[in-house]
């Protein structure tokens, strides 16, 4: 089966969710024109880290956001993976990634579990503790956020249970690590055997510039598509989710694995 991936690699406003929100609908009409089957869009994409200001801009239950993202699927027909928004529930902020079909149904919420101390996330952010796996354009996902791609004992834990595709969204990755993202989401595919779909946003805030650098990678780990480092673009990729399946066929790593051993 083949399949039709979009990355939005853009620019985030800080703190204007409704100007962010113009640049979401935006991309959703140009890879609708692309062809695309699945959309995927960066992290934090409602505020950008405007982390101090949350109480007056997260999303109440990512309502707005959710209601964009439903609108938007099901006008275009895509499969989006909304990036993650920054959300308010229960007097506590969540990072958190919402996912639809091209029905416009949402298939999948999940809380970043990893918070990114650097940053300070951890002061005005609570973390989740659910895994992420999901079904999108007919391939069992796993969706995580940022930080939480330098622990692969999580992502391990998500991609025993059969996802064939990692789909990861990221906004704080800035051009002074951006080798060690490309380093990491190669690891990623290679030792899970899956084709790994990444977000990272372009621009500057406050504090950091954004190194782009979006990337679609296989199971072998070689880049099938790629972001510039500062652009904002759409990046496009047909990716055959059958190539994966072979892959996993002649070196079985899942079924050699020894849980026993790793404590
Ligand atoms: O792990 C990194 O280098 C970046 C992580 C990050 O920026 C985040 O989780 O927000």
């Amino acid at each position: 089966m083949t399949l039709k991936v979009a990355i939005a690699q853009m620019n985030i406003a800080l703190g204007q969710p409704e100007v962010n929100k113009q640049t979401v609908a935006q991309y959703a009409q140009k890879a609708s024109e692309a062809g695309a089957d699945i959309l995927i869009y960066p992290e934090m994409w409602n505020t950008g880290y405007a982390l101090t200001d949350l109480p007056q801009l997260a999303d109440n239950d990512g309502e707005r956001s959710r209601q964009l993202l439903a609108r938007l699927a099901k006008t275009y027909q895509l499969n989006i993976v909304g990036g993650s928004v920054a959300t308010m529930r229960d007097g506590q902020f969540f990072n958190t990634m919402f996912v639809f079909n091209q029905l416009g149904q949402q298939v999948a919420r999940y809380d970043k579990a990893h918070l990114f101390g650097l940053m300070n996330e951890e002061k005005y952010i609570a973390a989740g503790s659910q895994p992420n796996t999901f079904e999108l354009a007919g391939v069992l996902s796993a969706g995580v956020i940022c930080y939480d791609i330098r622990f692969p004992e999580w992502l391990r834990t998500m991609m025993s249970s059969g996802p064939q595709a990692i789909l990861y969204v990221s906004a704080e990755w800035p051009i002074q690590r951006i080798a060690q993202w490309q380093i990491l989401l190669q690891a990623r595919a290679i030792e899970n055997q899956a084709f790994v779909v990444a977000a990272n946003r372009v621009g500057s805030d406050r504090d950091n510039t954004f190194g782009g650098r979006s990337l679609v990678i296989d199971p072998l780990g070689n880049i099938v598509a790629q972001g510039t480092d500062a652009d904002e673009m759409l990046v496009t990729a047909d990716i055959d989710i059958a190539d994966e399946t072979a892959i996993r066929g002649q070196i079985p790593v899942f079924s050699d694995r020894r849980p026993e051993l790793y404590r």
